[in-house]
């Protein structure tokens, strides 16, 4: 069995993350994403509203996807610990694919017990625009014992620092725009968002 683990702090979840996810689900037996958070960054909205957005992510995809599931139980900030939970929950002799964008190779090696995560999955690097994949990145991380492939799909020009900071709800589905206004998540940036319809 092989299962793709893609965590994301989808603070919004964007249909970035949604490309991502379909894709995977045409190539991997199961497909595994939970809400997380990412110690290198800080976080805009509460973990319990950013998997409930994920959850509404998932619900609303154009085709019905039935090896696609938020396994929030997964979440953690070390993901060394969600492999290890992973493990329990499937066979340890599943094959574990860990799912990460382009912009976190440079990162990567600075993560928890890297070398130790490393050994337990396969590495699937997605490229995203404007972040070129480097040799010398490359290297670091296949040096810490990455066995990394490269994903035939590249990632759309989107991000979640997009609708944050610039209120671009181009980056979001309905159901997310919905879900933010219904429960007035990102104040300033539905405010931006608002007075750029108006003019
Ligand atoms: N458009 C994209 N193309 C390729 N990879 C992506 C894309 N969007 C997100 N990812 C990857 O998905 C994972 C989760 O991303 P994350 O939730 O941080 O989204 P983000 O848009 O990068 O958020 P932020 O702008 O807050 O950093 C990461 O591995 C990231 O590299
Ligand atoms: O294990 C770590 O040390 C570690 C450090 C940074 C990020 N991560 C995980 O990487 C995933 C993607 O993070 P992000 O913020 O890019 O969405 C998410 O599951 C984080 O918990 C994990």
């Amino acid at each position: 069995m092989r299962i793709a683990l893609f965590g994301t702090s989808a603070d919004p979840p964007t249909a970035g993350h949604q490309e991502i996810l379909r894709w995977l689900s045409e190539r991997y037996d199961w497909v595994a994403v939970w809400a997380a958070d990412n110690p290198f960054k800080s976080h805009q909205t509460s973990l319990e509203h950013r998997a409930a957005m994920l959850r509404l992510l998932i619900a609303n995809m154009d085709a019905p996807l039935h090896n696609i599931a938020v396994e929030q139980e997964l979440s953690s900030w070390k993901t060394l610990e969600t492999v290890a939970k992973a493990k329990v929950q499937w066979r340890e002799d599943a094959e574990y694919t860990l799912v990460v964008g382009s912009d976190l190779l440079n990162q990567l090696p600075r993560w928890y017990r890297v070398e130790d995560l490393l050994q337990q999955v396969q590495l699937l690097v997605v490229p995203r625009p404007g972040y070129a994949i480097d040799e010398s990145s490359l290297e670091a991380v296949q040096k810490l014992g990455g066995k990394i492939a490269i994903a035939s799909l590249t990632g759309l020009d989107v991000s979640s620092t997009a609708y944050r900071e610039r209120g671009d709800t181009e980056a979001l589905t309905p159901s997310i725009i919905a879900y933010i206004h219904r429960e007035h998540l990102y104040k300033c940036q539905d405010a931006t968002t608002k007075r750029f319809q108006f003019h």
